[in-house]
């Protein structure tokens, strides 16, 4: 059976749609960023302790999960608290060009595959007015980096690099070729 160890509505969805048969566990990990980690093995370690506490009472499954994070200039940008991260998150991503990250764990057996994905994304120069009515909608909260591409917030974004699903939460290709991969052991 696979599992997906995760309680974002898009990664659940993608998975859907992509055909896959799994059900959901979402893991009991309360995620913390280490500054002095690269953003990399941030995004990597949190992936790996999300699969890995659904693993253990599942261990006859292969389980899959993953974490987001953005990051400017070093700094990693994670879901923000409040109204006032939000928009402080925003304000500091407006008319810049910052890299999203999607680490991904997948676990079988003896078996840990754990990688990640990066996408660039350029946001919009925004007057503090449109971060504001940003916020009103509520989408950003549970979002890193305070917003959703696939959204309302299409409309902050200037363009993209790289793959859309990486931004989104998943990097869906690269996690259905190596269930196929396992399948095929
Ligand atoms: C940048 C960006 C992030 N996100 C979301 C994806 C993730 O759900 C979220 C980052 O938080 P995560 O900690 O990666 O995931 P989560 O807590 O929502 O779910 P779980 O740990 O149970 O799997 O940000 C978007 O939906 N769109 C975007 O454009």
């Amino acid at each position: 059976m696979i599992i997906l160890a995760s309680n974002s509505v898009r990664r659940i969805e993608l998975l859907k749609d992509a055909g896959v048969d799994f059900k959901v566990i979402p893991s009991n990990v309360v995620e913390v960023i280490d500054e002095k980690l690269k953003p990399e093995d941030n995004a990597m370690n949190l992936a790996f302790l999300k699969a890995n506490d659904v693993f253990n009472r599942n261990p006859g499954d292969l389980v899959i999960a993953a974490d987001t994070i953005v990051t400017l200039n070093n700094r990693i940008f994670g879901k923000p608290k409040d109204e006032e991260e939000a928009f402080e998150m925003l304000k500091t991503l407006s008319n810049k060009r910052h890299e999203v990250i999607t680490g991904v764990a997948i676990l079988y057996r003896d078996r840990k595959d754990v990688f990640y994905s990066k996408s660039t994304v350029k946001f919009k120069d925004l007057t503090d007015e449109q971060i504001n009515d940003y916020i009103a909608t509520k989408e950003p909260f549970g979002k890193a980096g305070a917003y959703a591409i696939q959204g309302i917030g299409k409309s902050i974004v200037d363009t993209f690099e790289g793959d859309f699903f990486t931004i989104v939460g998943l990097p869906l290709k690269d996690v259905l070729k190596r269930i196929k991969e396992i399948e095929a052991i």
